[in-house]
């Protein structure tokens, strides 16, 4: 069984498509990134998988569940942290979950929403009102909401915007911790290191299309040709090498880099010509390069 299937999703707000037909699977386990600039539609399909909007076309299956026909079995399977900040300003942070928990039916909760608190720092905060809580910390509360049923499926939009160094590192050792017990994990971030870092599958959309999906380990291949910066003394490159001349700073001149032979035959090169290397550093594409270059294709 897959954790999530969209087949041929689509939504039209009036004459405007936010998505077309999307179609892909999220398998059980992983660790998947959604990505694609402001506007793509990552929202719109969280929305549609949590059965807060219903697709204009295609079925949505959350642990086999499809959202719009078994849509409290479905909604019972996925955890949704939101985008924005929905709380009850009356209530304080423990209310807020037992009451989330209540509306998932289940009674019992205490060992679980305190084993939460800890994990995200909340603590301290169980009894201080929603209201008096700082924009960060409503966020953690935002993604304790999403937990309080053990949602197999956990699902977290741009969960990192506008938070600090410590709830981000927080967040992801908690998120990675749920990952790693078997939950699946569906991430949209415009942080694209994040994604780099945690994911092991991406997905990109562009205007409402699904325009890659893979695994992350290959979809870094795609990027621009690695390159190697070379430190050189005298700050001098011979005349084979200047076609591969990226940039120069200095002495430091940063070459395109084909494949590791191509590394050999610059060496080679610069023994030639009695070139002292004195550092040697090879660059990879990140992310973001690869998913600029792939915005703009
Ligand atoms: N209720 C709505 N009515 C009309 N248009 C909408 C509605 N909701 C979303 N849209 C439009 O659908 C498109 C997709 O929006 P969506 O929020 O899904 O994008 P996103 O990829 O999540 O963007 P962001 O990165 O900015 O959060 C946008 O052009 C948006 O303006």
């Amino acid at each position: 069984m897959k954790a999530i299937e969209f087949n041929g999703v689509g939504k039209d707000f009036g004459d405007f498509t936010a998505l077309k037909e999307v179609t892909f699977n999220v398998e059980q386990g992983d660790f998947f990134a959604l990505l694609g600039p402001n506007g793509a539609g990552k929202t719109t399909l969280i929305s549609i998988l949590a059965g807060l909007t219903k697709a204009t076309r295609g079925t949505t299956r959350v642990m086999g569940l499809d959202v719009q026909q078994d849509y409290r079995a479905a909604r019972r399977a996925v955890g949704i942290v939101p985008q924005e900040l929905v709380f009850d300003p009356f209530f304080n942070v423990r209310e807020a979950l037992v009451f989330q928990s209540g509306y998932f039916g289940i009674k019992h909760n205490d060992a679980w929403i305190d084993e939460i608190l800890h994990n995200l720092g909340l603590t301290e905060k169980a009894h201080t009102n929603m209201r008096a809580l700082s924009g960060g910390m409503k966020r953690r509360v935002m993604v304790a909401q999403a937990l309080v049923h053990k949602p197999p499926v956990i699902v977290l939009d741009e969960p990192t915007a506008g938070v600090d160094v410590e709830l981000r590192q927080t967040l992801w050792a908690f998120v990675k911790s749920l990952n790693e017990n078997g939950h699946t994990i569906v991430l949209t971030t415009h942080y694209l290191e994040e994604a780099e870092t945690l994911c092991n599958r991406i997905a990109m959309l562009k205007r409402g299309e699904l325009i890659a999906l893979e695994d992350k380990d290959k979809m870094m291949q795609r990027g621009a040709a690695r390159s190697v910066i070379l430190k050189l003394k005298p700050a001098q490159l011979p005349a084979s090498l200047q076609s591969l001349l990226i940039k120069q700073h200095d002495n430091r001149f940063e070459l395109k880099l084909a494949d590791c032979n191509g590394l050999e035959a610059i060496l080679a090169a610069l023994r030639a010509e009695q070139i002292t290397l004195k550092d040697l550093e090879i660059t990879q594409p990140d992310l973001e390069e690869i998913f600029v270059q792939m915005m703009h294709a």
